[in-house]
């Protein structure tokens, strides 16, 4: 039997799967029959998920483990701020460590554990980089723009202003009052179905400010759908409000982040020319799930032939965002 773990960062849920506990690792198809299995909202395991995170031997000198992401839809991510915080807390139980480097499809990323954000409430930061502002590195195309910073694009949504950051993964980025977040699932949807601007797709954050390093980010992630929570859509968001509003948010200060999920802490650097954001917030364990290697060669993990334990982990989290004085758009 092996063990799959699932876990969530700001209730942006996964499903953990250390290949190198296996027998035979999965081939490519094989982890996307899973995660597309695996994650259905309607019929997967436990209610599904956003994604599965596989974590595999190192790839790069110096690093730990290497964390690869496969979205709900079985497409690849090349990084996952949020899966990143839940399998930094994996490797760290595993190998009985706190800061080590995890790589991921293009870096490899300094990970630390950090204090419990409450009793039960285990929390990580995790280093979101490389950052990228040109268009090839969302990509899209059409646009008429290099970069995207703070841009009225009336060919995406008329009235409305964007950012284009990828992290490295593509975010699409605007600050909107209450009444424009009703906007995002129909922006979201066309620019990850068939449009003519991002053919790859992108995630799109939409964002209001709520004070002084203060903000709130909901995302329609690529691959999945709304999310209650994108880590990296967060980091980036949060640069976006520093580089447009830097009367507003600080550089090297955390910045609060509410999301609909629960809340987490970004910390923006600059240093040496180049951006890079820490992420700081929860990594909850919430069940332990035993099943047989050939069901995840098979694709067909079910609530049937796996046993299911919950840790407990999840009242404690619901407890401490209860806790805070969270807005919800
Ligand atoms: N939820 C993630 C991002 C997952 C990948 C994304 N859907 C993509 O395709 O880029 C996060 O916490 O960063």
């Amino acid at each position: 039997m092996v063990e799959l773990l699932k876990v969530h960062g700001s209730q942006n849920c996964f499903f953990i799967l250390d290949q190198t506990k296996l027998n035979q690792e999965l081939n490519d198809d094989e982890l996307i029959a899973l995660a597309q299995q695996i994650t259905n909202k309607e019929n997967g395991l436990l209610g599904g998920a956003d994604g599965v995170l596989v974590v595999n031997k190192p790839v790069r000198e110096g690093a730990t483990a290497q964390m690869r992401v496969i979205n709900a839809d079985g497409s690849e991510a090349s990084m996952c701020g949020n899966g990143l915080r839940t399998v930094a807390r994996y490797v760290a139980e595993r190998d009985g460590i706190t800061s080590f480097k995890v790589d991921t499809m293009n870096a490899s990323l300094q990970v630390r554990q950090q204090p419990d954000l409450a009793s039960d409430v285990p929390a990580f930061a995790v280093e979101i980089s490389p950052v990228r502002f040109n268009k090839e590195a969302l990509p899209y195309n059409h646009l008429g723009h290099a970069r995207l910073l703070d841009t009225p694009v009336p060919e995406l949504l008329p009235g409305f202003r964007f950012s284009g950051i990828a992290v490295p993964n593509p975010h699409l980025i605007s600050f909107v009052d209450e009444e424009g977040f009703k906007e995002l699932g129909s922006l979201g949807k066309w620019l990850n179905g068939d449009n003519p601007y991002f053919t790859d797709g992108v995630n799109v954050n939409f964002a209001h400010i709520l004070g002084h390093n203060q903000i709130f980010v909901k995302t329609f992630e690529r691959g999945v759908g709304f999310t209650n929570a994108c880590g990296t859509g967060m980091s980036a968001t949060s640069l976006a409000f520093a580089l447009i509003h830097p009367d507003q948010a600080d550089f090297d200060q955390p910045i609060t982040v509410f999301n609909p999920g629960g809340m987490v802490k970004t910390i923006l650097h600059h240093e040496n020319h180049r951006y890079w954001i820490e992420l700081i917030g929860n990594a909850t364990f919430t069940h332990k799930i035993e099943v047989s290697e050939a069901a995840l060669h098979d694709a067909n993990v079910t609530n049937e032939n796996a046993t299911v334990n919950e840790t407990g982990e999840q009242a404690a989290y619901l407890n401490f965002v209860h806790q805070l004085d969270k807005p919800n758009f």
